[in-house]
């Protein structure tokens, strides 16, 4: 009899984030960021105890009332939360940014909360610390699978600045379950690397070169990573930053927490020569960083960070064939 192993777990490679990579899983994740710019990881500190802390705080956060929760919203002093009907109807979170997690936590809290809840920022500091860590490996990682060099001649020079932020996302329940719907559309990451824990009703979806969408299931114990735009560009689209979205399928919540690792706003992002390679050219112009994220902000309804738009449309250089 065979043994039974789950498909999806089977797609993408997963990496024991623990461990030092081995040459046989960095040509198998290397093969990944070419393709598809997904792969998952095991391993990587994150408690059932902390995910479970974190996700009853959610919750409570997500149920309180509509008025509450805007104070902190897009025309507020503080912006963290974002309202249904920006990203999609079901769509609302709650950013908290890096490296002050618990600053940046608590002065959400401060707002929502009627008494001191000194939890809420402890748990969401211990997130946002392992999530850093996790990020330079996994940089690192996804480097070497450029070549040895790569890794060992620029992370420090261009890596180490890279700050990161936290998205705790709630998906309300769709009514109709007629068909499936969009609780978040297709779209590309800001990052260099992104790192998502979704719950266990799935629903992310990933777009392959064919233009199919694959489902990426929850697999118990892991954490999905892509590489965002930041990193393709930067690579000369040696790492794919695929387009992704969530579809809901059950009348019930759905929760994630999407980790994105991203330049620092002033950087120029320019692909090294080594990268690109001797005879290849290159195929962005040279950008800011906040200029890439401001083309795709938008305030407007319906348009969340410009869905659709990606880095390409940005700074791609069309070659002539
Ligand atoms: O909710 C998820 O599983 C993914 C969210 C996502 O892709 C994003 O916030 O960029
Ligand atoms: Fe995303």
């Amino acid at each position: 009899m065979h043994k039974m192993v789950s498909k999806t777990c089977m797609q993408l490679p997963i990496l024991d984030i623990s461990q030092p990579v081995q040459p046989s899983s960095l040509s198998s994740l290397a093969e990944a960021c070419k393709e598809l710019g997904f792969f998952q990881i095991t391993n990587h500190g994150i408690s059932k105890d902390l995910y479970d802390k974190i996700r009853s705080l959610s919750e409570f956060l997500f149920s309180l009332p509509d008025e509450m929760k805007i104070k902190l919203g897009p025309f507020s002093s503080i912006k963290t939360y974002t309202p249904h009907y920006i990203a999609s109807p079901f769509f609302e979170s709650l950013r908290v940014s890096g490296p002050d997690f618990i600053g940046s936590a608590q002065s959400s809290a401060d707002v929502l909360f009627d008494n001191h809840n000194p939890e809420f920022s402890e748990i969401l500091r211990e997130y946002g610390t392992t999530m850093t860590e996790l990020s330079k490996k996994i940089v690192k990682i996804v480097l070497m699978t450029l070549g040895d060099a790569v890794e060992r001649k620029y992370y420090d020079s261009e890596f180490k600045n890279c700050h990161g932020y936290l998205r705790i996302i709630n998906y309300s329940a769709p009514e109709s379950l007629e068909e499936e719907v969009e609780g978040l559309g297709m779209h590309t990451d800001m990052s260099c690397v992104t790192i998502v824990y979704q719950d266990e009703m799935g629903g992310l979806q990933v777009k392959s070169n064919q233009g199919h969408w694959i489902d990426i299931s929850p697999c118990e114990g892991t954490l999905v990573v892509n590489v965002g735009d930041l990193l393709q560009a930067w690579s000369n689209e040696k790492l794919r930053s695929s387009e992704h979205r969530v579809v809901l399928r059950k009348p019930v919540n759905r929760f994630s927490l999407a980790f994105f690792w991203c330049f620092e706003d002033e950087k120029v992002i320019l692909a090294p020569d080594e990268v690109v390679g001797e005879g290849n050219s290159r195929t962005y112009k040279p950008f800011v960083c906040t200029d890439y994220l401001r083309f795709r902000e938008s305030d407007e309804k319906g348009k969340f960070e410009k869905v659709g738009f990606t880095v390409r449309d940005f700074a791609g250089i069309r070659l002539q064939m």
